[in-house]
């Protein structure tokens, strides 16, 4: 195997998390375009915003531009054609200017739009925010007041409330907005109900972080797109709902409205159609323009992601590195090219793993060793099919015994998956379910990879578990997991791990969880277990130390990339990259020890 060494991209000081963090939120920052500029690039979102700011100029400029007041009325000008002097669009059957009324309605379906659309948003988000992150006894009441809402009959009880609104349309879309709450309640509620279990929310909370604070910060920032995209669609909708009750002639006779122009045109459409036709295509050009702008927001807030696809779920998969690069003919398992991505909150995609090269012969042990972060994990769980479902695999091949894996269902790695690759985790108690016996579940793993009867299980279980140093087998078969030590926990999942005697072993972080003496045994075991199985071991750790007399070969990862490959002996005796240099600096020096004398406490209530 040839030693390989990437280059030198980023002069490494010192290993420190903080640092690569700051690459990688650069990275992430990098790869979001921001919401306007995607607009930008969006020929519909172009045209529809600059058709809505020219109308609603038009409406400010009112003043400027009308020649007639909206209700003026020039009886020798009644059904005036288009076109006639002071009157460029006609005048109607009261001799009112058509154009003027046009201006004016603009600015009528602005304000509806801005009363219906502001309390939704208001009352929803509020109400919204209130009932996804306080208990259940809130979210139970906002759910009963939301539901009741929405059983009224909306358009109905507008028209019925007329003697209460006094016909003012104001106050008949104030009613609206209220009834328009519950669509944003619920998208607002669905959505806290999502985040605020996140850990970032519990780290805001646990340090201390407000609630309101933690609600306009961490919360609303996650519901702001839908919330946009929603409220695009609602302006429109009110709008079109303002018109309709003027056109029912719910409402001011006065206040002229795209509703009541419509109404008027058509009693008249036999003898000025055209009367009929203007207040009928702006209102058209409005609404159509906001619904086909609301459109062009869920693209550009949602971006057009792609199907989130895993190994085992039949993933297309870009391009296929096998097709250019050969595999050694003693390979086991052949990475080649492999690229994994997540959906970002814009729409884009970050990539995490960033084209790995890996590559295991039978029987041999490799270290993948990288930061946290780094992307081994995703390496290793792209390898046994396990990827969370948001995850894409953009690109990349993953060969094992020559067989493909990228793309197989989830059918097809259930067979490989625990018998001919098995798995270790990185905390054994989380991976143990509590509510049954430590035997049960071994021996329900033993029956999935091999054909035996129960009993053969359980004589090979307790011989496993013996052989794994657990002193009392009998005893830690029929315990609940609650009931044995994290080292003996991990035992145990080593002895499932290898009951089937797979060809290759993935273990993650083995030992991260457990303490250090409890290490070194484990680390034993699973040297003497692989020289006895023969079998192939990948060590995914963040810890040279580990590695250090457990591999053959190692392969260093950083920001997603292999930076350094080559047997254990050439790492540590020579490292090449900066990297990895850095890494093996982290170690800690075991010569090392403090030797300056202790300091004495400093008295009560002196300041350090
Ligand atoms: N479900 C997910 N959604 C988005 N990003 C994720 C998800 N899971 C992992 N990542 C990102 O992928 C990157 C690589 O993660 P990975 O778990 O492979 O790191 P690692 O090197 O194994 O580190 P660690 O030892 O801390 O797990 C990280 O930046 C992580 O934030």
């Amino acid at each position: 195997m040839t030693r390989r060494i990437e280059p030198v991209t980023k002069a490494v000081s010192a290993p420190s998390t903080e640092s690569i963090a700051t690459v990688q939120a650069a990275e992430v920052a990098a790869s979001r375009t921001p919401i306007w500029k995607k607009l930008l690039r969006d020929p519909q979102a172009v045209i529809t915003v600059s058709i809505l700011v020219i109308v609603f100029a038009l409406g400010v400029l009112t003043p400027l531009i009308a020649l007639h007041g909206p209700n003026e009325s020039d009886l020798s000008m009644v059904n005036a054609p288009p076109g006639t002097p002071g009157y460029p669009l006609g005048a109607d059957e009261s001799g009112r200017d058509i154009f003027s009324r046009l201006l004016h309605s603009i600015n009528t379906a602005a304000i509806a739009a801005l009363i219906g659309t502001g309390v939704a948003l208001v009352v929803g988000i509020i109400a919204g925010l209130i009932g996804g992150y306080f208990g259940r006894v809130t979210r139970a009441s906002t759910e009963w007041i939301f539901s009741l809402i929405m059983t009224f009959p909306g358009l109905l009880l507008l028209i019925i409330l007329m003697p209460v609104t006094g016909g003012d349309y104001r106050a008949t879309m104030l009613i609206f907005g209220v009834l328009l709450a519950p669509g944003i309640y619920r998208i607002v509620r669905n959505l806290v109900l999502g985040v605020k279990n996140e850990l970032y929310v519990d780290a805001a909370r646990v340090s201390g972080v407000g609630t309101l604070r933690i609600l306009g910060r961490h919360v609303l920032t996650v519901v702001r797109g839908p919330i946009i995209i929603a409220a695009a669609f609602m302006v429109g909708s009110t709008i079109a709902v303002q018109s309709g009750l003027a056109f029912l002639g719910v409402g001011s006779l006065e206040v002229p409205s795209f509703g009541a122009m419509i109404s008027s045109g058509f009693r008249n459409l036999y003898i000025a159609p055209t009367q009929f036709l203007w207040p009928s295509l702006l209102l058209g050009l409005i609404t159509a323009s906001l619904v086909l702008l609301g459109n062009s927001l869920r693209d550009a807030f949602e971006g057009s992601r792609p199907k989130p696809s895993k190994v085992g779920a039949g993933q297309h998969v870009a391009e296929r590195a096998e097709d250019t690069v050969l595999v050694g003919a003693d390979a086991l398992l052949a990475v080649r090219g492999l690229r994994i991505a997540y959906p970002t909150p814009s729409g884009d995609l970050n990539e995490v793993v960033k084209g790995v090269d890996l590559e295991i012969t039978r029987g041999e042990v490799l270290g993948l060793v990288g930061e946290s972060g780094s992307g081994k994990s995703q390496t290793a769980f792209a390898t046994l099919g396990v990827l969370p479902n948001e995850a894409v695999v953009t690109a990349g091949s993953i060969l094992f015994e020559g067989r493909e894996l990228i793309g197989l269902s989830d059918a097809a790695m259930r067979p490989l998956r625990g018998k001919e690759i098995a798995y270790i985790p990185q905390e054994p108690m989380s991976n143990l379910d509590p509510s049954y016996r430590v035997g049960a579940q071994l021996v329900e793993g033993v029956r999935a990879a091999l054909p035996v009867s129960k009993k053969e299980a359980k004589e090979r279980v307790l011989a496993l578990l013996e052989r794994c140093g657990i002193n009392e087998p009998a005893r830690t078969f029929d315990s609940y997991p609650h009931q044995i030590s994290g080292g003996m926990a991990q035992r145990v999942l080593i002895a499932g791990a290898v009951a089937s005697r797979p060809k290759l072993l993935i273990a993650d972080e083995p030992t991260t969880a457990l303490d250090v003496t409890v290490q070194a045994e484990i680390l034993d075991l699973l040297r003497d277990l692989q020289t006895e199985l023969g079998m192939a071991v990948l060590i995914v750790t963040h810890n040279f130390g580990v590695v250090a007399d457990l591999c053959d070969r190692i392969a260093v990862m950083q920001q997603g990339r292999i930076v350094e490959s080559g047997t254990a002996a050439e790492i540590f005796r020579a490292p090449e990259h900066e990297y990895t240099k850095a890494l093996l600096g982290a170690i800690l020096d075991e010569a090392a020890y403090r030797t300056d004398p202790p300091v004495a406490p400093a008295p009560e209530g002196a300041i350090a």
